[in-house]
């Protein structure tokens, strides 16, 4: 059974169509990316797993379960960390989320209430009323109510969006675990480097269309050709070099590096005429170069 299934799923407002036909699996226990820019149609597709959206064409199921047909039991199967803060501000932190599990049917859950609390630094902030709490603490109490009835898949969209270094770490590391746990992890983010550390999957939607969908490791090698840093003493690039030069800077000379071939052929040449390379580094692409290129393709 997949974790998800988006099968020719598509939505429109009135005459704009913000989805078109996108369809692709999520894999249980993946942990999976959905990336594209402002408005490609990342939160909508989110809304239409949590039932909130109803889509216009499509089906779209969460462990097997149909967000329309089988709408409790799908919702039960996902928590959604919405991008917005939604709260009721008359309950502290520890009734929302007493609150948020009597509307999944779970009584006594003071147990995984403690423990949720616990793994996102909220303990201390358990009798705060929900007004009282900064941004960034709200932003945990979203994540800690998505958790409370502990669904298999869980959605994070833009979890991070202007949080501090400290509440990103703690959420990483707990969703991390999460997924260690077996649950399958979906997240909308805008920091790519999040994406590439945390993430095995990558899609990426463009103006309502899914244009790539990969695995991580596959995806990085899509980039640029990796290049070449070079310091060289005297500064000075062979001629034969010359046609690899990206740019130069002081006797630091970047290339263009297609393989290790190409490595070896580089240091013949510096070889033969006496340069000495006194340090040497190899850059990578990373995913926001790779995004850039995939949506301007
Ligand atoms: N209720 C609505 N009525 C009309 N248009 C809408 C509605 N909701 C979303 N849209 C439009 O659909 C498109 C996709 O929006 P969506 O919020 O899904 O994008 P997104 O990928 O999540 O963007 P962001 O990165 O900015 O969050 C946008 O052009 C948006 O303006």
């Amino acid at each position: 059974m997949k974790a998800i299934e988006f099968n020719g799923v598509g939505k429109d407002f009135g005459d704009f169509t913000a989805l078109k036909e996108v369809t692709f699996n999520v894999e249980q226990g993946d942990f999976f990316a959905l990336l594209g820019p402002n408005g490609a149609g990342k939160t909508t597709l989110i809304s239409i797993l949590a039932g909130l959206t109803k889509a216009t064409r499509g089906t779209t199921r969460v462990m097997g379960l149909d967000v329309q047909q089988d709408y409790r039991a799908a919702r039960r199967a996902v928590g959604i960390v919405p991008q917005e803060l939604v709260f009721d501000p008359f309950f502290n932190v520890r009734e929302a989320l007493v609150f948020q599990s009597g509307y999944f049917g779970i009584k006594h859950n003071d147990a995984w209430i403690d423990e949720i609390l616990h793994n996102l630094g909220l303990t201390e902030k358990a009798h705060t009323n929900m007004r009282a709490l900064s941004g960034g603490m709200k932003r945990r109490v979203m994540v800690a109510q998505a958790l409370v009835h502990k669904p298999p898949v869980i959605v994070l969209d833009e979890p991070t969006a202007g949080v501090d270094v400290e509440l990103r770490q703690t959420l990483w590391a707990f969703v991390k675990s999460l997924n260690e746990n077996g649950h399958t992890i979906v997240l909308t983010t805008h920091y790519l480097e999040e994406a590439e550390t945390l993430c095995n999957r990558i899609a990426m939607l463009k103006r309502g269309e899914l244009i790539a969908l990969e695995d991580k490791d596959k995806m990085m090698q899509r980039g640029a050709a990796r290049s070449v840093i070079l310091k060289l003493k005297p500064a000075q690039l062979p001629a034969s070099l010359q046609s690899l030069l990206i740019k130069q800077h002081d006797n630091r000379f970047e290339l263009k590096l297609a393989d290790c071939n190409g490595l070896e052929a580089i240091l013949a040449a510096l070889r033969a005429e006496q340069i000495t390379l006194k340090d040497l580094e190899i850059t990578q692409p990373d995913l926001e170069e790779i995004f850039v290129q995939m949506m301007h393709a």
